[in-house]
């Protein structure tokens, strides 16, 4: 996701829990964009102080903040909370702190947020209760703000990444976390086996929610063979 946004002429800062997977995509991204480019700042999106002190250096460094993509997540059906707090409390932290240097109403000039939710957030993974729970709450939490921006006057888009598998770290350790529901490890497989993307295709879906300003409010499912924008059923008369 990074390289596609430094490739479309953004400077990227990383924040990441991981402070040494941090500092070496930094090594490796400054030969070949250049040290000026990134940035990276250790922060657990569990906290507002580390959030509010990356958005501050961002600014310091960058002069604004124009995109903010929402990644952190892990899966672990056993420290359910802790998934909880990172998945979904996480976005909705960082989205709201952003929000404070973003919203035009607040003298910011707007921009874009994209969430990373799930194939889980548009579908019950049975293998994944909680983790289900916290990507349809990503995928709800990201719609409302969509339109709360849009009546507000806020000036920032908010969209939904919904990726089916992807090879990435996360997808190669999910049968060691399924906790209480390690016994249906099958039927998780039976899903894995359907196929794994690659992690360039969501990059390029995230760089369309990005660029294509008449997105706002939308959940792009994509998968092995299906890229589509989800229609959601209305109750209003
Ligand atoms: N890999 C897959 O099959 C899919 C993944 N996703 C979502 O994509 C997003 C990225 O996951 P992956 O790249 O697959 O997993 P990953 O495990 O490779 O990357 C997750 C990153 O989040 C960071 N992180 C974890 N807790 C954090 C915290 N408290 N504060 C800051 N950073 C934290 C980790 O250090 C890691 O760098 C997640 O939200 C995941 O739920 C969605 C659909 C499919
Ligand atoms: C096991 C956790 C995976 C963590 C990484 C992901 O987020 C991957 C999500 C990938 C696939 C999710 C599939 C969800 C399927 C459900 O919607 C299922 O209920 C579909 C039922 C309807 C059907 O099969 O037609």
């Amino acid at each position: 996701m990074t390289e596609i946004l430094l490739q479309n002429g953004a400077k990227v800062t990383l924040l990441d829990v991981n402070t040494s997977a941090g500092k070496s995509l930094k090594e490796a991204l400054d030969k070949q964009y250049g040290r000026e480019k990134t940035l990276f700042l250790s922060c657990n999106v569990g906290s507002d102080e580390q959030i509010q002190a990356a958005f501050q250096k961002i600014i310091e460094t960058f002069g604004g903040i124009d995109i903010v993509c929402n990644n952190a997540g892990i899966l672990n059906e056993s420290e359910w909370e802790k998934t909880v707090s990172i998945n979904l409390l996480g976005v909705i932290r960082v989205t709201y702190l952003a929000l404070e240097h973003m919203n035009k109403t607040n003298g910011g000039r707007g921009g874009v947020i994209v969430n990373t939710a799930s194939l889980a957030g548009l579908g019950p993974l049975l293998s994944c209760p909680v983790y289900t729970a916290t990507k349809h709450g990503v995928i709800g939490f990201t719609r409302a703000m969509a339109a709360a921006s849009t009546a507000s006057g806020y000036g920032v888009r908010f969209s939904a990444l919904c990726p089916g598998f992807v090879q990435t770290n996360l997808c190669s350790n999910i049968l060691d976390n399924l906790g209480q529901f390690s016994h249906l490890t099958d039927a998780t497989q039976k899903y894995v086996d359907q196929g794994v993307i690659k992690v360039s295709e969501v990059a390029k879906c995230l760089l369309e929610l990005v660029t294509d300003e008449t997105k706002n409010g939308e959940a792009l499912m994509v998968t092995t063979n299906i890229k589509k924008y989800i229609t959601f059923p209305t109750f209003t008369q």
